[in-house]
């Protein structure tokens, strides 16, 4: 089991990638804290799925938009299950809206939870791991809209590079203390984030198409990759980035 005897907390696992990747870590031996912001039967599910697996998991409510929510995370998920040894920052929103008559409070409320309360997550479970003082692993639900535009995503889009980015100077500044960070550019997952979007046929047959190996992602097509960036199989590996997009990117033509 590549997780045993590992903690790994999980923001967003109410459901969707997050919800996989927690329930997929206690599969490989983890016990799992799972943030939430609404959806508490999604969390209680995620919690008796990874309990029906032998493992902890505690589910703790909080809006990744509020500062505060960081600190109490991290502290009442630690005081659950005794220590963190990964920390996946995956909780995001993408309310899909024209770039010129754009909303301040959707442009504001998606900076804030996508990238803002990512920046003190991060901080939070970094600073854990530097007092437990034996590594660490910190993982970012990135977008593969960290490279490519999206016409109804010009809020999303740049929270997803300045993910990416955040990971690529937290690896400097964390490096000394062994903590791994690292991002994960899912390509289009089948999640409520973008049912609405792919409810339109024809938008969602051409997605389907320009992908190489045939099919949009599922919520578990996640959980090797994060396994393994969790995991000390991933020991030298810090400040990169993996597409988990079933070779969209690369498709030109
Ligand atoms: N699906 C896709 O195609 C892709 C998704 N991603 C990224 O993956 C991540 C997960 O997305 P996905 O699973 O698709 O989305 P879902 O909408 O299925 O799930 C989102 C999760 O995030 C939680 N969440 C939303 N807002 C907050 C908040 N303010 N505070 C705490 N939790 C919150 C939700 O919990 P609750 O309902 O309880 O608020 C839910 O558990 C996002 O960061 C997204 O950008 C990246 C690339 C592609
Ligand atoms: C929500 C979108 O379908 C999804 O989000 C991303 O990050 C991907 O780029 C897709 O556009």
């Amino acid at each position: 089991m590549l997780l045993e005897g590992k903690v790994v907390l999980v923001t967003g696992a109410s459901a969707g990638i997050g919800r996989a990747v927690a329930i997929g870590c206690a599969e490989h031996g983890a016990d799992v804290a799972l943030n939430f912001s609404r959806d508490q039967a999604g969390a209680d599910g995620a919690v008796a799925a990874i309990e029906a697996l032998g493992r902890r998991a505690v589910a703790i409510q909080g809006d990744v938009a509020d500062p505060q929510t960081a600190r109490d995370f991290i502290d009442r998920a630690v005081d659950a299950l005794g220590r963190i040894d990964a920390f996946v920052n995956n909780a995001g929103i993408c309310p899909f809206h024209a770039f010129l008559d754009m909303p301040v409070e959707t442009f504001e409320r998606t900076m804030r939870v996508n990238l803002h309360g990512a920046y003190f997550m991060v901080q939070a479970a970094a600073n854990r791991m530097v007092e437990q003082g034996d590594g660490g692993s910190i993982i970012a639900m990135s977008s593969i809209s960290a490279l490519v535009g999206g016409e109804y995503q010009t809020h999303y889009t740049p929270t997803k590079a300045g993910l990416h980015s955040l990971m690529q100077s937290a690896a400097i500044a964390l490096g000394r203390h062994n903590i791994r960070c690292n991002s994960l550019f899912p390509g289009t997952i089948l999640t409520d984030i973008n049912k609405d979007d792919l409810a339109d046929e024809n938008k969602r047959r051409s997605m389907e198409g320009r992908v190489p190996l045939g099919r949009l992602g599922q919520p578990e097509d996640l959980i090797g990759p994060t396994v393994f960036l969790a995991s000390d199989l991933a020991r030298y590996v810090t400040g990169a980035s993996l597409l988990v997009d079933g070779g969209l990117y690369v498709n030109l033509q």
